[in-house]
């Protein structure tokens, strides 16, 4: 097995507003999260999460722990928040076992535990998506499916943005540190995420766009409210988005896309929205 990863440093909006396309991606863009039997994880100065992915194929891939955290065992002092995205997989950690089918999700507090991410059948292999964030105590262990999540159903076709908000790993379905992440699912028809578009100067986020079709692209918008950017990305990969930054998207056709926050607050409504005609 490979694990890989890269050293992503915070931005300033003043200099991010100068960046290219390719300066934009490069600093912003996840592109390889899934190749066969290697982990693959970008460390980001913003809130230092650790944004990744495993795919097991031929073998039961180890999350090692990556030189930024001088630690011998990577959930020493983080906690991670995992989602499959692929066929049904196992993750082993310390003794225990448990099986994650399509879209279920598995958080993981701090504590010396080896971790092993599995596929049950390698023919079609689970997709592990995950996030991680620093942790100063730890909370208990806890699968969690759509059935516990605490759910909002937002936006209208009529705006092109009907969606479903699975508020998974968050305070209201058990305890973490700084971690909150769930799974936005859009209606067919529907193609703006976050529309209202908002900041939350108190924590940074990452999206992560998947079940988007063959041939299909999301175009996600960043960058403050009167200064946007855009970054085009195609499904299975994932996007920073720094706390003075909005995070919002439009694709060719509807997605689904899991997001990760971490910083000051647990608070998923301490969000800062703009209007939507105030936009530039
Ligand atoms: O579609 C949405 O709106 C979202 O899913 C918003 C994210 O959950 C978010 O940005 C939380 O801060
Ligand atoms: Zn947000």
């Amino acid at each position: 097995m490979k694990t890989n990863y890269q050293l992503r440093y915070a931005a300033h909006p003043s200099d991010a507003k100068s960046y290219d396309t390719e300066r934009l991606r490069k600093e912003f863009l996840i592109e390889n999260l899934f190749k066969a039997d290697e982990v693959n994880m970008v460390y980001s100065m913003h809130d230092r999460l650790v944004v990744g992915g495993a795919m097991p194929v031929k073998e039961n891939l180890q999350l090692e722990s990556i030189d930024p955290l001088k630690q011998p065992i990577f959930l020493r002092n983080r906690e991670i928040g995992i989602f499959n995205v692929g066929g049904k997989g196992k993750i082993k950690v310390g003794d225990t076992s448990y099986e994650l089918d399509y879209k279920e999700a598995l958080y993981l507090g701090a504590g010396d535990r080896e971790v092993y991410f599995e596929s049950i059948d390698p023919s079609t292999p689970a997709k592990y998506y995950f996030n991680s964030a620093t942790a100063h105590r730890n909370w208990p262990d806890k699968k969690v499916t759509r059935a516990d999540a605490e759910v909002a159903e937002l936006g209208s076709l009529e705006t092109a943005n009907h969606r479903i908000i699975n508020k998974m790993i968050v305070n209201q379905v058990l305890p973490t540190c700084q971690l909150q992440m769930g799974m936005t699912e859009l209606a067919p028809g529907s193609v703006w995420n976050t529309m209202p578009a908002h900041t939350h100067s108190r924590r940074m986020e990452a999206y992560f766009y998947f079940e988007v079709p063959e041939g299909q692209a999301v175009c996600h918008f960043m960058g403050e409210p009167q200064e946007t950017r855009h970054i085009w990305m195609k499904g299975d990969q994932a996007v920073i988005s720094p706390e003075w930054s909005i995070h919002s998207g439009a694709a060719t056709s509807n997605y689904t896309f899991i997001w990760g926050m971490a910083g000051e607050n647990l608070d998923y409504g301490d969000q800062d929205f703009s209007k939507i005609t105030d936009l530039k």
